[in-house]
């Protein structure tokens, strides 16, 4: 007995033999050792089921809205598997074997084979709609394969139930992400048993596993690339666009399925000015975010490209992976992660002054234009902030705003930061080169701080480029063309440097198309008190402290200061008084002691306290021109008095 379980006495094993075998193998458990230990295992858990082995044919169908149900949850499933089960089935055509898919609950979803198998396995109970889970039929391959996530071959008298007894089955699991999704066999009556069918089985679903994974590789990838702000396009040796995704599409202005498989230049074609980029792409050349300008048709295409050659092991596989970056885009993003963000507008910019207002409507007006600006100004008067404004209120507002300290960087480097360099320019360059501030601040505006501090060679060069719209890099030969507005600003008296012959007059005319010149705090005295307000909100606000004020007589000292570092020393004086002064209202004395700032009191406001009725007039002029904030107009108002009666009154007591 023990030698008929063996494999290789089964295939000519007759009927009744079979059928004696199996019955044995139920009677006599001392027999059952002698099956393979897995097979011995199921039968045990058969055994422990309940399972009726007498059964002769099976009551294991689903109702056909179960099978719909479990078709449709394992649709992927299918697809992948079907044509993968009807290749097989061609190969075994002709030799009683039936292909079978299920799901991972055992429901049959699918049986192909040619019409003798599938007579056989109607008889057999081995169609679709039924369940094969060990708990029901008993031993049987399809679920034993799961079971164990391993392929087995199960013959005849091991399977657990007598309708079964008909067959000799081979599957095995089909793992995805790995989890057991299903299994695949091959079922035939017992005696076509092949030793073959386990190894075909196997690779059957080698072969499913490796489409699913693959799809879903091919899905993540089409998602990925799709969800790309930057164009991919793919070209092979001889040029031809094996790929291109949908931004690279838009980029270039081509529909996507109409160049795969175009050649490169049918987009590019032969213009010289596409040739640079044409050869590099064909020659599998590298590029690291070049700033190209690329024509088609009567497009004009600016992007930063970078070509990777593919160096696959085959060498079709060989070819270029081009990616587009717009550069409109990269400016962009220069602009929020570079330099300075530019946040002020013009509505930040406090200030009543005449002649600061006549400053601040002249920018303006010149927002619009690209025209160069030079702000000429002490520091601290808010050449910066200007600057800062004019790009926010101008069409380049969405674009860089990039500002360069040209008197804070070493000398050497303001070239190489402004125009950028190539590989190997200088000992110590960056591999790849590096992009300089012209080139990153493209469709924006470039703010050259202290330009008054750039040295006299280098005048020549920013002339240069001022002129020709196009910049160098550094050790490089190529023209790349540049868009930047030039907003300059110095507190140097650039007319004197020209004397002196440190300053280009044909630079400072170039720069200077539209020259401000910004009042110093001291000649704008009047703002003083709209300033103060405005920064004691700012600065509580920031520092999270309730709302402090200023004394009428510590505000008119302020107002009588020099200001030598203008708004920002005003700012910075705030800003101690608001962390250091102990009551709401900081007075004068708290200046005077603790941040020594020494400003003489207007004499007349002090000399007038003698006469009561005129210190009467004077207090009350004094507190409604504070709650107005120096606004004279509101003042008179408040007062019911005129605006020429308030300045009567101001130059009475010498506050004017
Ligand atoms: N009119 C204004 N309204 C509000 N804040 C201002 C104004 N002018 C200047 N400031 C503030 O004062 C400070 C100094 O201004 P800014 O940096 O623009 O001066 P600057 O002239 O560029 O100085 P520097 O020449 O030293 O670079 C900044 O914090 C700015 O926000």
């Amino acid at each position: 007995m023990k030698n008929l379980l063996r494999p290789e006495t089964r295939r000519a094993l007759p009927w009744e033999k079979v059928k004696q075998i199996w019955k044995d193998l139920h009677e006599r458990p001392d027999l059952r050792k002698g099956l393979r230990p897995e097979i011995y295992d199921s039968w045990e858990r058969s055994y422990h089921y309940n399972v009726q082995r007498g059964m002769r044919e099976t009551t294991n169908l689903i109702p056909e809205r179960e099978f719909a149900f479990a078709k449709e949850n394992s649709k992927y499933l299918m697809e992948t598997a079907v044509p993968v089960m009807e290749r097989l089935s061609e190969f075994v055509r002709g030799t009683g074997f039936v292909v079978l898919l299920s799901d991972a609950n055992c429901v049959s979803l699918k049986t192909i084979g040619d019409e003798a198998s599938l007579e056989w396995s109607r008889r057999a109970n081995v169609v679709e709609r039924t369940v094969w889970r060990e708990e029901k039929v008993g031993t049987n391959a399809g679920h034993l394969c799961m079971l164990l996530v391993k392929p087995i071959s199960i013959y005849s008298y091991e399977h657990f139930c007598l309708f079964a007894i008909l067959g000799a089955a081979s599957f095995a699991p089909i793992v995805d992400k790995g989890r057991v999704i299903g299994s695949i066999g091959m079922v035939a009556p017992y005696e076509r048993v092949s030793h073959h069918t386990l190894g075909m089985v196997v690779a059957a679903a080698d072969h499913i596993q490796s489409i699913l994974a693959l799809n879903r590789v091919s899905k993540y990838h089409q998602v990925i690339t799709d969800s790309m702000s930057d164009g991919v396009m793919v070209v092979d040796l001889d040029g031809t666009i094996t790929y291109m995704n949908e931004k690279c599409s838009k980029i270039l202005r081509v529909g996507s399925t109409d160049v795969i498989g175009a050649n490169i230049h049918s987009i590019f074609g032969t213009k010289p000015e596409n040739q640079f980029f044409v050869n590099t792409v064909t020659q599998g050349r590298t590029l690291i975010d070049d700033l190209l300008v690329l024509y088609h048709g009567k497009n004009q295409i600016r992007c930063h490209i970078t070509c990777t050659p593919l160096h696959g092991t085959n060498p079709t596989d060989m070819g270029t992976v081009v990616i587009f970056r717009e550069s409109e885009r990269m400016n962009s993003i220069v602009g929020k992660w570079i330099g300075r963000s530019t946040k002020m507008t013009f509505d930040d910019i406090i200030g009543n002054n005449p002649k600061f207002q006549h400053c601040v409507n002249i920018a303006k007006t010149t927002c619009q234009s690209d025209s160069s600006i030079l702000l000429l100004g002490e520091s601290g008067t808010g050449k910066d902030v200007i600057a800062q404004a004019m790009h926010n209120e101008s069409p380049r507002k969405n674009n860089p705003f990039l500002a360069i300290n040209c008197a804070a960087l070493p000398r050497e480097l303001i070239a190489s930061e402004l125009f950028g360099y190539e590989e190997g320019a200088f000992t110590g360059a960056k591999k790849g080169g590096n992009v300089g501030k012209f080139e990153l601040a493209n469709q924006g505006t470039l703010f050259l701080d202290e330009i008054g501090d750039v040295p006299l060679d280098l005048q020549v060069a920013l002339l240069r480029v001022l002129e020709e719209k196009s910049v160098i890099r550094m050790g490089g030969n190529k023209l790349v063309p540049v868009n930047v507005r030039i907003i300059a600003a110095t507190n140097r008296n650039l007319e004197e440097e020209i004397a002196r012959n440190r300053f280009r007059r044909d630079l400072y005319y170039r720069l200077g198309v539209i020259r401000l010149i910004i009042p110093p705090l001291r000649e704008r005295a009047d703002d003083i008190p709209l300033l103060v307000h405005h920064f004691l909100g700012l600065i509580c606000k920031r520092f999270g402290k309730p709302l402090k004020k200023v004394s009428l007589q510590a505000m008119e000292a302020l107002m009588n200061y020099e200001w030598p570092g203008n708004i920002r020393e005003l700012q910075n004086v705030l800003e101690s008084a608001i962390q250091l002064a102990p009551d709401d209202e900081i007075d004068y004395e708290f200046f005077k002691q603790n941040l020594g700032f020494e400003t003489p009191l207007p004499v007349t406001a002090e000399s007038n306290t003698s006469e009561d009725s005129s210190s009467e007039e004077l207090r009350i002029l004094r507190e409604t021109l504070l709650r107005n904030r120096y606004n004279k107009s509101a003042t008179a108002k408040e007062l019911g008095v005129s605006r020429q009666c308030i300045y009567r009154r101001l130059q009475k007591y010498n506050l004017l």
